[in-house]
Formats: structure tokens, sequence, C-alpha cells
């Protein structure tokens, strides 16, 4: 197969130059990822073992991509290339090198629950203002520390870094870093950031270990390398000292991250940092429209900080970009969800061609209930992961304790769940004596007497026991035998399934769903290792895009546009471009802040290949208040010749409001959506592409059919209204209440004994 045919010539020489050190800086849809994916393809069809190549991508879903596209050219040595997301692959190299730095192979990874509910215990114990001392400020502010590899010691040592915290009124923040520093040590756990900041010191102190790993990855490539903080850098810089050969793709224009450490200064430094540096550059746009990249060029002008480039697109100029208007959140979810449907219909496109970005999750509500209104499958991207709910974290910190019982955050989720007597005054009594003898809370729950007053040693004890029956088994079972052993023998299957309510029921359910995912680990043919402590290794670092068995569902994608990064879909709804929405009103007080929040414009217009819509409502929800919204400054950023304006008119709507505060609770909750299997797909007919149709002529010999005979998803023709297609029927026979979707005219709810309505299919 000539993979390289499919390359234009810059793209082609990027792939084609695989020695030394390689940069492209280019914009939005310009085949940067491509010239990856080929690149590791070429290297491998070339004869370089895939076990040598280290490829960095920016989310897990990304690698797997990517690893499928490759394995399309180079068959099944894509299996071994190393790739992965950062986090992904130095937890694997932790794994076998962590003894090194002090900590066991088995530690466990912190996630951002663990790391707050361990600040929020440090807290206390130093009796802190929680106000002052926000846990999510100590947490961003360790965070950020730790990205820019500045350690508890040093952070304590430093003066300005010192008198900074004080200025900010927080004086004690180097002593809580290195407290929370000391105690994830003693558990044995990492959090997100020391997976980054751990590779450092150890590539750092242990030269030899480095060098293996330099030997090991002959070849680097990072992708979205805009996005990377100092930490990353680093280990990048690191890794590819030796051999030089790094190829590192990204765009300036696209860099938003910047609140988590990202430093736009790496891609500067490249330059600096090799001096045999080729840099390449793409200016075509492969992805989009004229009108949509001249859109997005249009409004990246207005930021002044910026590598001088130029993208062009080839494809067809394309539909203006349209702005719609709605007079509140629910209605312009209304008027999102309608436009999909029409589009669909009219275009013939999938429902997986749509994707609906927004500035902040709170959005995705009122596009959720309008999607369900109208039958529209969907899925949420980047939401709360699957691991994340609580029965689920719950029976995995059991998991945790088997494998890590100094693991400090599990003890305290289930010592005492399901209820054994172990309340909070116990655990805070585990603690301080932990504390006090500069033990691990394991060591106080195994030896209660020595430790700690009161009548509490029989339960411990039983605790302890327990604890360490699940090790011994965990050596004698599969990872399947194991976990269903644990979730039985803690207690957690009975307390769920006594649970009647329907919340109970659905717990039960996700514990099943995950004994089955470890059932299908168990019987996985292509690894050796089977054991509980494998499938458990990264399971922190999953989010909800992963393990997803229904990829190929035709579904309408909605996400933030920041887990959006890379992606790309035929037809692209941005919603609330509203002052103190977006941009974001804590961006409004910087310029630095307010570019990047045109950044993040920028890149959610870049995902749409062929249409564009953008929607403000004039009035929203927000913290709970009904408030009055302004359009965003960055829709009269963009040149007007590009739009097409509609305004809808505030119609009283067919969706009953309050029967959505009803099912708001369920819906977001669930956060995927299949609706019934409908009869027939058919398009609706017939095309129009005016906004109003005129009005409609009645097919010759109309005759309505009888309320009985009509059927979901049905085409229909109505005398006045014209074709549509019956989304919902509700009520019984005779008083079947259908709702219809109407071309131009959107849904119209007809009781079905008085309309006049024709099937037509
Ligand atoms: N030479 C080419 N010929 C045909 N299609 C191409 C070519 N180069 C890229 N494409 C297509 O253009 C689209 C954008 O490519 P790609 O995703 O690699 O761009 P990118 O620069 O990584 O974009 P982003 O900045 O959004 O990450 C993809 O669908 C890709 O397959
Ligand atoms: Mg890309």
């Amino acid at each position: 197969m000539d993979y390289l045919a499919g390359l234009n010539p810059q793209q082609r020489a990027a792939v084609e130059n695989t020695q030394g050190p390689v940069m492209i800086v280019a914009g939005a849809g310009s085949g940067k990822t491509r010239v990856i994916t080929y690149r590791v393809a070429h290297l491998i069809e070339k004869g370089v073992d895939a076990f040598n190549i280290l490829v960095l991508t920016f989310t897990n879903k990304a690698s797997k991509d990517m690893r499928e596209r490759i394995g399309k050219v180079v068959g099944n040595e894509a299996k071994n290339i190393w790739m992965g997301t950062f986090h992904s692959v130095f937890a694997k190299i932790l794994r076998v090198e962590a003894e090194k730095i002090g900590y066991p192979s088995n530690f466990t990874i912190y996630d951002t629950d663990d790391s707050k509910s361990l600040i929020r215990t440090i807290l206390r114990e130093m009796q802190l203002d929680d106000k002052l001392y926000a846990a999510n400020v100590v947490y961003n502010r360790i965070s950020s520390a730790k990205n820019n590899l500045i350690s508890a010691t040093e952070y304590l040592e430093n003066d300005q870094i010192q008198a900074e915290d004080a200025g900010n009124k927080r004086p004690l923040l180097g002593l809580i870093y290195d407290t929370y520093a000391k105690r994830c040590y003693k558990a044995g756990a990492m959090d997100f950031d020391d997976l980054l900041f751990k590779t450092n010191v150890l590539l750092k102190n242990h030269p030899e270990v480095l060098n293996k790993y330099q030997h090991k990855f002959k070849y680097l490539m990072v992708d979205e390398y805009q996005d990377t903080n100092f930490s990353q850098y680093t280990i990048v810089k690191k890794l590819a000292a030796a051999h030089q050969n790094i190829c590192v793709v990204g765009d300036d224009a696209q860099s938003i991250y910047a609140f988590r450490g990202a430093n736009i200064q790496n891609i500067l430094n490249f330059e600096r940092d090799y001096p045999d540096l080729k840099v390449y550059k793409l200016e075509q746009n492969y992805r989009s429209t004229q009108n949509i990249v001249e859109v997005a060029n249009s409004i990246i002008a207005n930021n002044k900080n910026q590598l001088e480039k130029n993208v062009f697109s080839e494809n067809e100029k394309g539909d203006r970009i349209k702005i719609s208007r709605a007079f509140s959140d629910n209605e312009e979810g209304k008027l999102v969800a309608e436009a999909i449907v029409q589009d669909r219909a009219n275009a013939g496109l999938s429902y997986k061609d749509f994707a609906i970005l927004y500035r902040t999750n709170a959005q995705s509500r009122a596009m959720e209930e309008a999607l369900r209104k109208l039958n529209v499958p969907y899925k949420i991207y980047g939401g709360l992961s699957f691991y994340q709910r609580k029965e689920i974290k719950d029976l995995i910190a059991y998991f945790r304790l088997t494998f890590n019982p100094a693991d400090e955050e599990a003890i305290k989720r289930v010592i005492n769940y399901p209820r054994r007597g172990l309340g909070d005054t116990t655990v805070e009594k585990i603690s301080a004596a932990a504390g006090q003898h500069d033990i691990t809370m394991w060591q106080v729950i195994c030896n209660p007497q020595q430790y700690i007053q009161g009548r509490i040693a029989n339960q411990l004890n039983d605790f302890a026991v327990m604890i360490q029956s699940f090790a011994a088994e965990s050596k004698k079972l599969d990872a399947y035998e194991t976990a269903l052993y644990i979730a039985q023998h803690s207690g957690i299957l009975k307390e769920l399934h006594t649970d009647d309510s329907v919340e109970g029921r659905s717990r039960y359910e996700n514990i099943q769903e995950l004994l089955n995912g470890i059932k299908e680990f168990a019987e996985r043919e292509d690894i050796e290792d089977r054991s509980l402590a494998i499938f458990m290794q990264d399971i922190a670092l999953l989010t909800n895009d992963d393990n997803d068995k229904n990829k190929d569902a035709d579904t309408v994608s909605l996400m933030t546009i920041h887990s959006a990064k890379g992606l790309e879909f035929k037809n692209v709804f941005i919603v609330g471009l509203e002052e103190n929405l977006f941009p974001s009103q804590m961006s409004l007080t910087s310029r630095v802040d307010l570019e990047e929040e045109r950044r993040l414009f920028y890149v959610a217009i870049t995902r749409a290949e062929k249409k564009l819509t953008i929607t403000y409502a004039t009035s929203r929800y927000r913290w709970g208040t009904l408030t009055s919204c302004e359009p965003s400054r960055f829709i009269n950023e963009i040149n007007p010749s590009y739009l097409e304006l509609e305004v809808v008119k505030p119609a009283k709507s067919s969706f009953g409001e309050n029967s959505f505060d009803n099912e708001r609770k369920t819906w977001s909750q669930q956060r995927e959506f299949t609706p019934k299997p409908t009869t027939s797909t058919t398009v609706i007919r017939p095309k129009t592409t005016s906004i109003l149709p005129k009005a409609h002529v009645p097919t010759p010999g109309f005759a309505p059919n009888a309320a009985n005979e009509f059927q979901n998803g049905m085409d229909v023709e109505h005398e006045k209204f014209g074709f549509g297609k019956i989304v919902n029927l509700e009520g019984t026979l005779p008083d079947v209440k259908a709702t219809v979707f109407f071309q131009g005219l959107g849904n119209k709810q007809l009781l079905l004994k008085f309309a006049k309505l024709r099937i037509v299919r």
C-alpha cells in the first residue's frame, strides 16, 4: 500500500525525515496528527522495531485511534508501539522502576477526589480555616508546584514562593504541601501530577535508568505539544537527549491548558534546545470549508501573541456560519436539537456527524433534555467516568487495600462501609495514632491494643483479618475470582442487594458491570499476567471515553471544547456564546486569559468540517437564578460577510418546561441516551431550504388514517403542516398524543383522533 501518496509534499518530507529533531507548528486541520501517524507507520515499514518508538498523545482515545490507523499499514506490529498519554506511559514505567525511588511497584494512583480528600484531612488536622485554605485552591497550588518541578522541600526553602503565598494570605501552603507529600509517600500513593514529577525524579537521580530509556525509545513523537507543561517538557527533553530523534507537532493558536500549567514557551524553547532543528510548515487545511477556515483565521488574528502562520483551504467555500439567538437556555437546546434532526434529514447525515460543544459542563443539561425530547441519541464525552461512581469506587477501594494496605484514602473510604461500628471518631483516632508514631494507619489497625484506647480492637482486628484474607486469596485466584470473592466477603454485594430502590438496583448493576469487565480481562489471551493487581494498575487513569463498548454507535457527541481537541465532525454547534460564559467571567480581567479563551473559540470553530452553527441565549439559569445575557464579543469579531443570522421567536414551547425539572435529576446521572428503535429512518420530505415553508398543499386524494394505525418513527403528512416524522407517542387509545417533527416548523403535539394525519410510510 502506498501510504505516502496520501500526503502533500511538506507532510511527506516531515514523515520521511526520520533522523534528528523535527518540529511542526501549524494551524488546525493541516494534518499534524496525520504526519505523526504516518511517520510511525513509515518507521516500522523501514524496519524500526515498534518497541523502540514512543508516541505521546493528549487523550487515551487519540492514541487508540492512532494505533488503529497505523495498524492498517503495518499490521500487528502496531500493538508493540509505546503509545499513550504522558500519565499512562510514565505510570507504566514507574511500575517497573518505583522501588528505585522508594515506592512499592504496586503503588496506588490517587485520583483528584482522593487527593482533595487527603488535603481536607490535613487541613482539619492543622485546624485551618477552610475558607481561606479551600481544598481546591490548595490542590491547585500543589499541582502547579509539581508541574513546575518544585518539590515540597524546595517550596519550603524558597523565600520568594513563600512570600507570594503570604501575600495571598496563605502562609502555610508550604507546610501543607510537605505534609501532603509525606502522607502520599507513606500511603504508597502517587497523585496524577506525581506520575510526571516522580518520573522526573527518577530520570534525574538515576542516570542508569535514564540511559536505559534513552536507548529504548529511539524515536519520540509528541502530538499537541503546545499543551505540555514544564514537567512533561523536561521528561521529553531528557529522553531525547542522546539520539535527538524527536518530532513534536502543535499549534500555538490551540494552546488551551495554560490554567493547568501548559507553557507555550515549550514550543519557542524547542528551537533553542535543538539547534539542528528542522521545521516544517503545513498551511493547507484539509478538514474544513473555506468559510470555516477564514472565520477561524479572522478570530485568532485578534490575539496579539501568536506565531505567524497562514492557513487556507481548497475545499468548497461552504455554507455561511449560522448564528442563532434563543431566548433561554432551554430554547437554545430546542433549536439545536431541531436543527440536528432537520440537517440530518436534509443532508443525509448520521447522528455521529454532529457535535455540540460548550464552554462548561453545566450547559449540557439543556442540550440533553432537548435531544431526548426529539428522541435523538447522544453521548456525553469527558463526563464522570464509570470508575468514579460511588459504588465502583467503594469496591475498588477494597481492591486497592488488598494490594496496598497502606493506602490511607482507601482505608478511610471503606473501613466503615458496609457499617461495622468503626465510625469517624475511630478513624480520627487511628489517623492521630499513625501521625504520632509515624507509622501507617494500617499498622495501627493491625495492632490496635498497642496504639489506641477504647473497645474497638475486635472490630479493627476483624477488618484487618478480612483484608489479609483478600490478599491471600488474590494469590490463588484469577482477577475475576478475586474480585468476586472481595465483593462478596466485604459485604458490598449484600449491602447493595438489599437496597431495593431504583438507585440501589442500578448501583448493583454497576457492580455487576465492573465484574463483567474484570471477567473479560481475566479471559484475555494476549496478556500474560491476568491478575487483579494488573487490572487495577491504571484504573485511576481511565476516563469515561475509554472502554467504550458502543464506540460505533450512531450518536450525537456532546462535550466541552477542551475535550474536543484534535477531533473533527461534519456539523458542529458551538453553544452559549455569551459574555461571562464564553469568554468566561474569570477571563475578563486580563489579556492573557482573554486570549486563551479566544484560542478556545478557535479550537471549537476548527472542529467543523462542513457546517458550523453558533448559538447564544438572551437569558439563562446560572447558579440557580435567571440571568440575562449579552452576546459574546467573539461574535462581533467575525466578519459579517461570513455570517447568516437567525433569530428564533420566543414561541410557547411545545416542551413542558416543568417536566424537564422533574426529570433533570435522572438525566444528569444517566449520561448516555439511546432512544427505542424506530421502525423507519426515512429521510423527511420534501427538501426545503427556507426556514418557514409556504402553506402546504396536501397530496391529491389526501385521506387521514385512524388513530390506532400510527407508530413511532413513521413518516406522515399533515393537511396543513406538511410532511413530518412521528418522534414520540404517549397516552392510550383513543387519546394518543403524537409529537411530530415537521420540516421547518419543528415539533408539534397533536391528538391523533383530531389531527388530520396521513401515513406516508
Ligand atoms: N494530505 C492530505 N490529504 C487528504 N486529507 C488530509 C491530508 N492531510 C490531512 N488530511 C485530513 O485532514 C483532517 C485533519 O488532519 P489532522 O487531524 O491530522 O490535522 P491536525 O493538524 O492534527 O488538526 P488539529 O490541529 O485539529 O489537531 C483529517 O481528516 C485528515 O485525514
Ligand atoms: Mg491533531
